[in-house]
This record gives C-alpha cells, structure tokens and sequence, in this order.
C-alpha cells in the first residue's frame, strides 16, 4: 500500500506538521501510550462512580452507561491498532465541520489513522468520538465524563488558591502600589497555574503545599518573558474596553484567571472581561462553563473568607455582566488559529474587538503556531501565520515539541541539561505579539 501507515523511525523535521506519524516525535509516543491510557482510565472512572451517576441520569441510563464503556473502549482499540479514522455521526452543528476537517486529512494521506494523521487532529478526533458516544446514548448527552477529576482537582488545588487570593485581596485593598509589578506577578502566578493540567498528569497532579506566590526562584524556567510589553498592551488606552481570555484548565488554573482578571476590573484596565470556554468536555480538565460556573459556586460557599470574599465579588461580576463566559464550538475544532478567519469569521471579528487577547496553555499554544515543528527561532509573528485578530499574549508551560520567538542557542543550552524539557510543563513563556490584521 502507498499508505504511510507504518511511520518513519526519526524525528519530526524541522518545519513540518506534527504527526504520530514520526516515532521519535512526542506525538508519537502521545499517541500510543498517553491517548489509550486517557480512554482506559475514563472508562474505569465511569464504572467506579456508576451508582452516582445512576442516582444523576437515573436508572434507566444503566445501558446506557454500559454501551459508553463499550465504545470508548472500541475507541482504544481502534488507536491501538491504527484503523482509518471514520466520520463522525449525529446531528451536533460541529459535526460537519469535523467531517470537512477529516477530508482535508484525507487529502494528505488517503486513510487518515491515529498514526499518520496531524497530531492535533488525532487528539481532538479522539475527544470528539467520546462525546459521540454520549450524545448517541438517550440518557448520557449531558454527562461530562471527566467531571469527578475536574472536581477532585478543584478540592485538591484549594490549598494552593487560598495564598494566591490572599496575595490578590491585600494588593487590591492595600495602598495603590506598583501596579505593574503586581500585574506581572499575577501573570507569572497564572502562568504557573497551567502545570495543572490533567491530560499530562492523568490526575496525578502533585500540589506542593508551598504558597503559590513564592515564585521568583522560578523565573529562570521562564524562556521569553515579554510580560512587559502585555503590561504596555493592557495598560495604555484604546478605543476597546475588552479584553479576553481564551481558557485552558478549570481547578488551580482557572482560579487564577479570575485573579488576573479581578485585576484587570478593579484597576479598571477594562470594563468587560471575556472568557472562552469548551463547549463540549475536552483534554480532561478544560473548563466548560458548567465547571465555570461550578467554580464560582464552590468558592462562594467556601470556608476559607478570602476565597468566599472573592467568590462573592467574581459571582458578582458574572450577574452584572462585567465578567462574561462565551461558548464558540470553534475552540473544539480541529484547526489551528491561522484558519479561524476561513472557518470562523464571526469569532475572528469578535477577538478584533479586544485590547488584548490572552491565550492560556499548551494546546492554544501548538494551535496558534500551527502544530509545526518550527525552528526555535523562529519570531512569534511569523508562526502565527497571519492570525492577528488582536494583540495577543501567550502563556504556556512546554510539553509539546513545538516553541518559536528563543534567542539564538538557548534551546541547545537546556537541551544539553534536560532532554525532556519540552514534555514536562517545568519551562515556561510568557510571549507577546502586537501586530494587528482586523478582517
Ligand atoms: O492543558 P494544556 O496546557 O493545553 O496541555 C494539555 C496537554 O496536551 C498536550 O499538548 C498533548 O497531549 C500535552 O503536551 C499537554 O500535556
């Protein structure tokens, strides 16, 4: 067969498409170990915490709940044995367009399996067959299969925001002090925040009990920091009074978010924060603006007073609209940022409209720059591709194969002392690009 099913013993070469396809890649290994691990695990929580989902969805869901295990499980097979990757079914409006999307995979490889197809289509084609599952079943479309961990990491993680929104509490209630420092502070507390995510740690997320805002000594892990120039971007005025986070994790990470941008509201740098959820359950502990709103909640009714003080104010902003959460199937999609204008105009013109767009995470990461292994340094604005809705800030800790915007020879530096340090989260950007292309 001409097929490239079998793949390539090397590396990804420098500026192609991340792909399972090439077995030195971490896609590769992603593939193979981390995506059947992520099934077989959402399975066996499904079957342990059965009688709480029956008292949830009811009796009646019990097949149900036994036909999702069956068909995750094919799923793992299906990986596992490198089978051409099928349409999706049912009538959901993002149905179509992930049908378009294996099309254009097809257009490359004419079988698109798990192993040649782009990375980020694999991973995103798995999650979107588990919510297939569901929303086949009668009973089960609204069950979000991930939400015992995303909770469980919430009442882990409590430990670690009661510091962080101690330190947020005295800074806006104190005298009005440097305000840049405190910004980038929270900046560089939010960063951090997105080491605790799910999928790379399969739940095991270790919360060291040391006050989150103690993190100085962790500033050499930064590689580019340009959170000077976000803080000239969010503080200079401008005609927009917006501006937009684009969410990652829900539990830690989420928790500073909002403390960024309670920040941003009570300093009145702008009036209306946007905040871009999943809509549909997504790399384990994404947030979707139920696990928002579920937040917001459990921290409203938390022992801890600062917490509750800032659970009574941020439940505040929603009610009035001054914080807003904003659903967009595009973010499901399996499409890098330089496309949104083709595939989601409305949501590129609605990006336009604020002062500074903040993208958190790995996966918005490899998805603004394309999911390319570009040559480390590479500018930001070039990796972007033309994606310049607006002023963009990305804030991502490393575990995946793909950085651009590194001075000259320092990966070679940290290559040379940890080789696995794209894969691990211990690195971390802080990265800035101003251009600006309104369509
Ligand atoms: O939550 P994040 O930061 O987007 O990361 C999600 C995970 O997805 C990956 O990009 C691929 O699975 C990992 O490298 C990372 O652990």
């Amino acid at each position: 067969m001409e097929e490239k099913h079998i793949g390539l013993d090397m590396k990804t070469p420098i500026n192609e498409s991340l792909t399972a396809f090439y077995q030195r890649s971490f896609a590769y290994q992603c593939v193979k170990f981390r995506l059947p691990a992520i099934l077989s695990q959402t399975v066996d929580v499904i079957s342990k915490k059965k009688d709480h989902l029956l008292r949830i969805f009811g009796e009646e869901s019990e097949e149900d709940l036994k036909t999702v295990m069956i068909e995750i499980s094919k799923l793992k097979i299906e990986i596992l044995t490198n089978k051409p990757m099928r349409k999706l079914v049912g009538e959901s409006p993002d149905i179509a367009l992930y049908n378009k999307a294996l099309n254009l995979q097809s257009v490359k490889v004419s079988y698109p399996t798990f192993f040649n197809a782009n990375w980020l289509f694999a991973e995103c084609y798995m999650y979107r067959r588990i919510t297939e599952c569901l929303e086949q079943t009668k009973t089960l479309k609204n069950m979000d299969p991930f939400q015992f961990q995303k909770e469980d990491a919430f009442f882990r993680a409590l430990q670690m925001m009661a510091p962080a929104g101690t330190f947020l509490q005295d800074k806006l209630e104190g005298e009005a002090e440097d305000m840049e420092s405190t910004f980038i502070k929270l900046l560089k507390i939010n960063l951090w925040g997105n080491k605790c995510d799910l999928s790379l740690t399969l739940g095991r997320i270790k919360y060291d009990n040391d006050a989150k805002t103690d993190i100085e000594h962790m500033d050499e892990y930064i590689l580019c920091d340009d959170s000077n120039h976000v803080w000239d971007a969010l503080s200079e005025t401008t005609d927009s009074n917006i501006v937009d986070i684009v969410l990652d994790n829900c539990g830690f990470e989420l928790f500073t978010d909002m403390c960024l941008a309670d920040f941003i509201i009570k300093n009145k740098y702008a009036e209306h924060v946007r905040f871009y959820v999943k809509s549909i359950p997504w790399y384990i502990s994404d947030t979707t603006a139920k696990d928002f709103h579920w937040t917001l909640h459990q921290l409203k009714i938390c022992k801890n007073s600062v917490l509750k003080k800032l659970g009574d104010r941020w439940n505040n902003y929603i009610r009035i609209k001054t914080w807003t959460v904003e659903e967009d199937n595009f973010w499901t999609l399996p499409v890098t940022y330089k496309d949104m204008a083709q595939w989601d105009i409305a949501l590129y013109r609605k990006l336009s409209a604020a002062k500074l767009i903040i993208f958190k995470g790995d996966v918005n990461y490899r998805k603004l720059f394309g999911e390319k292994n570009w040559p480390m340094t590479k500018s930001i604005k070039a990796a972007l591709q033309g994606f310049h809705p607006s002023k963009i800030c990305t804030l991502r800790t490393i575990k995946a194969h793909i950085v651009c915007g590194l001075p000259v020879g320092l990966a070679e530096d940290i290559e040379e002392k940890d080789n696995d340090w794209l894969i691990t989260g211990k690195y971390g950007l802080i990265q800035f690009c101003d251009a600006v292309v309104k369509k």
